[in-house]
């Protein structure tokens, strides 16, 4: 088919009073890493729950691949492999008895189910550790096997909720590496809280801020869209915040102490020169000046202006 893999019209969804998600709109449209980022709370497990057919949303519909969850849940389930934020792994089972166990509950027969465990433990690494039990392995190994009880049944379309969430740096690099080994055939979506997991994994971004969408496109647009307004320089000669405010271009300056300053500036273009320039010619010895890379918060707060 043609259409979109994942479409997600109007989504609005209400725990109690307050809406967790209001009129969420997005497609995914091909094939890709997708990041849905945003705070904590932000409604990002709310979606992705409801996007998998494990929470029924109060309003709005979600279609996989044409398929309506809301009429036909069991038909748009089937393309879906899902690592929801808490694994639904038995700690009591081995590796082999928990994936055989998660087959048959994905309808895969009987005479191809140990063909599909064979695939997914080799394509997850973890055919070494078969016999062990769930519970005896560390979170890096849990969370493989994790991600293999949500491609067994090599779905089209695979959502993982914080999939790097609580592993050591270590285990995030080999987990970033599986995800990426995992999209070359299928379409992921994962969410995170962390800006860098997002630029280190994913293609595209959708971000999620208090219930509603606030940015859709690519890691590139979403660099592009926050470009940074201040630069730290700093200045051995510790100029004062006033001269430093007479710099054409300067909008504010703040002193971080000794020769440190974070200065505002309105317009990028050519400021960076200016203070250069300034420096020069008043001898305050620029030893470094860069621009600063906004936090995510300031993200956050820049964009639910736009
Ligand atoms: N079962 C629930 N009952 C009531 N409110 C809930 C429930 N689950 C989530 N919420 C609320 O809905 C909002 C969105 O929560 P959600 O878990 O979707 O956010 P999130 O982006 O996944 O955050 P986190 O990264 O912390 O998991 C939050 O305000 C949360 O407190």
């Amino acid at each position: 088919m043609n259409g979109p893999i994942v479409k997600i019209e109007k989504l609005s969804h209400r725990y109690t009073v307050q809406w967790a998600i209001r009129d969420i709109d997005f497609e995914i449209p091909k094939n890709g890493i997708y990041g849905l980022l945003g705070s904590n709370g932000a409604g990002k497990s709310t979606t992705m729950n409801i996007m998998c057919g494990v929470l029924k949303q109060t309003e709005g519909d979600v279609f996989i691949k044409g398929i309506s969850m809301r009429n036909n849940p069991v038909a748009a389930k089937r393309h879906i492999g899902f690592l929801p934020q808490k694994p639904p792994l038995n700690a009591d089972l081995t590796v082999e008895e928990f994936l055989r166990y998660s087959g048959r509950l994905r309808f895969i027969p009987a005479r191809e189910l140990n063909k599909a465990v064979d695939s997914v433990l080799d394509r997850c690494a973890i055919a070494h550790f078969r016999r062990r039990l769930i519970g005896n392995l560390s979170g890096g190994y849990q969370q493989r096997v994790g991600i293999a009880q949500a491609i067994i049944h090599n779905p089209d379309f695979v959502v993982l909720d914080e999939p790097t969430n609580g592993l050591d740096p270590n285990q995030i690099i080999e987990i970033r590496k599986l995800v990426k080994e995992i999209a070359e055939d299928r379409t992921v979506i994962l969410s995170t809280h962390i800006l860098s997991e997002v630029q280190a994994t994913c293609d595209y971004i959708r971000m999620i801020e208090q219930g509603r969408m606030v940015f859709a496109g690519t890691v590139e647009d979403f660099d592009n869209y926050i470009v940074p307004n201040t630069l730290i320089v700093s200045l051995t000669a510790m100029p004062s915040v006033e001269e430093l405010g007479n710099i054409p271009g300067v909008a504010g300056v703040e002193s971080l102490g000794g020769p440190k300053y974070r200065l505002k500036f309105s317009d990028g273009q050519d400021v960076k020169e200016r203070i250069v320039e300034t420096s020069v010619a008043k001898g305050w010895r620029l030893t470094e000046i860069f621009a600063e890379k906004s936090s995510l918060d300031a993200i956050f707060a820049e964009l639910s202006k736009k």
